[in-house]
């Protein structure tokens, strides 16, 4: 892995007039890592992809990608820089998959195999026929294809220049379960070839499945980043779930436990006790369950998910003062 990093982004400000879309958000992506960037909608994950991708430039701060500025020096990055934005906007309405992905890789040096990335994200298989009768093959112009459909011929088209670096924005929004994995496996090879991408999304098991990096945003700023074992880990306690009635005494169920645990109804009759678990805490739980003739369902103690440590450090900066 190459020491320079591949986008290093140091104290960016973004505002659109009254709002602070970016407040101060500073980023390292090494190269040949896939990063993904969490955080809840209207945290400033865009507006950051924007300015590193040369659309929007800073207010302040400062924004690097492969060692070069991209609100000045977008002319020499677009060639190495693959862009997917959100939703796949953009492209021409009456252009058709294969046109448009042949004509984007006559625009590059080494671009990559276009039949071959077609097949890859599915793209052969499109409904429709061309004008000479051909099914699939990409002859459907994109105004007809259905949303999943136009998300991976967006793909494609930020892919197909074999680029250095890849800012994808929500890759896989609106991806059947086979295209999602259509996309993570492409992803995985990329990254194998080198290839540096960064990625938001909001599916957390996408970020735990794909990235060497998660960086998890909100109001603009970073909350926290890691693997998505240092995350992980950097929360000791375990968690217990079971379920049982509604609207049991939680009250009741913390006083029996000790001082350091926290006990939720997270849906009706569905809970979770989050605390150091040992064979003391797990006796006291069903001695308190006996004692209140509560059969707890599905009793489980398992470790705290990227997604426990998401929504507490989302939940925690909603609730701050
Ligand atoms: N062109 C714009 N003009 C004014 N405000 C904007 C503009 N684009 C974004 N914003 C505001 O900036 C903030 C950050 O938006 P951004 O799109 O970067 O968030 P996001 O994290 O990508 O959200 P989402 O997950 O919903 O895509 C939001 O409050 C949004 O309303």
């Amino acid at each position: 892995m190459s020491a320079a990093p591949a986008v290093e982004i140091t104290s960016l400000v973004k505002r659109y007039d009254a709002v602070t879309a970016v407040d101060g958000l500073s980023l390292r992506v090494a190269a040949g890592t896939i990063t993904a960037v969490l955080g809840p909608n209207g945290a400033g994950k865009t507006t950051t992809l924007e300015v590193c991708e040369g659309f929007r430039r800073p207010d302040a701060g400062t924004v690097r990608v492969l060692g070069l500025d991209p609100w000045r020096d977008g002319a020499e990055l677009r060639p190495r820089v693959g862009v997917m934005l959100q939703e796949g906007a953009g492209f021409y309405p009456g252009a058709r998959p294969e046109e448009l992905l042949t004509h984007l890789a006559r625009l590059h040096a080494t671009p990559l195999d276009v039949p071959m990335l077609m097949v890859r994200l599915g793209l052969d298989r499109l409904g429709g026929k061309d004008r000479e009768g051909r099914r699939g093959r990409g002859g459907t112009p994109l105004r007809r294809l259905s949303g999943g459909e136009r998300q991976r011929v967006a793909l494609a088209a930020a892919l197909v220049g074999r680029p250095e670096l890849v800012f994808l924005d929500e890759p896989t929004a609106g991806l059947d379960p086979q295209g999602r994995r259509d996309t993570w496996q492409l992803l995985d090879e990329l990254r194998a070839a080198g290839v540096t991408v960064v990625l938001t999304t909001h599916l957390i098991d996408e970020a735990e499945r794909l990235a060497d990096h998660v960086v998890i945003i909100d109001a603009g700023r970073v909350l926290t980043e890691g693997t998505p074992q240092e995350l992980i880990s950097g929360v000791s306690d375990d968690v217990i779930r079971f379920g049982g009635p509604p609207r049991l005494d939680v009250g009741s169920l913390l006083a029996a436990l000790p001082d350091n645990a926290v006990v939720r109804e997270v849906a009706p009759g569905s809970y979770e006790v989050t605390a150091t678990v040992d064979p003391r805490l797990l006796a006291t739980l069903t001695s308190w369950c006996a004692a209140n003739d509560i059969l707890a369902e599905g009793l489980q103690v398992g470790h705290r998910s990227l997604e426990d440590v998401y929504l507490e450090l989302i939940g925690a900066g909603r609730t701050a003062p």
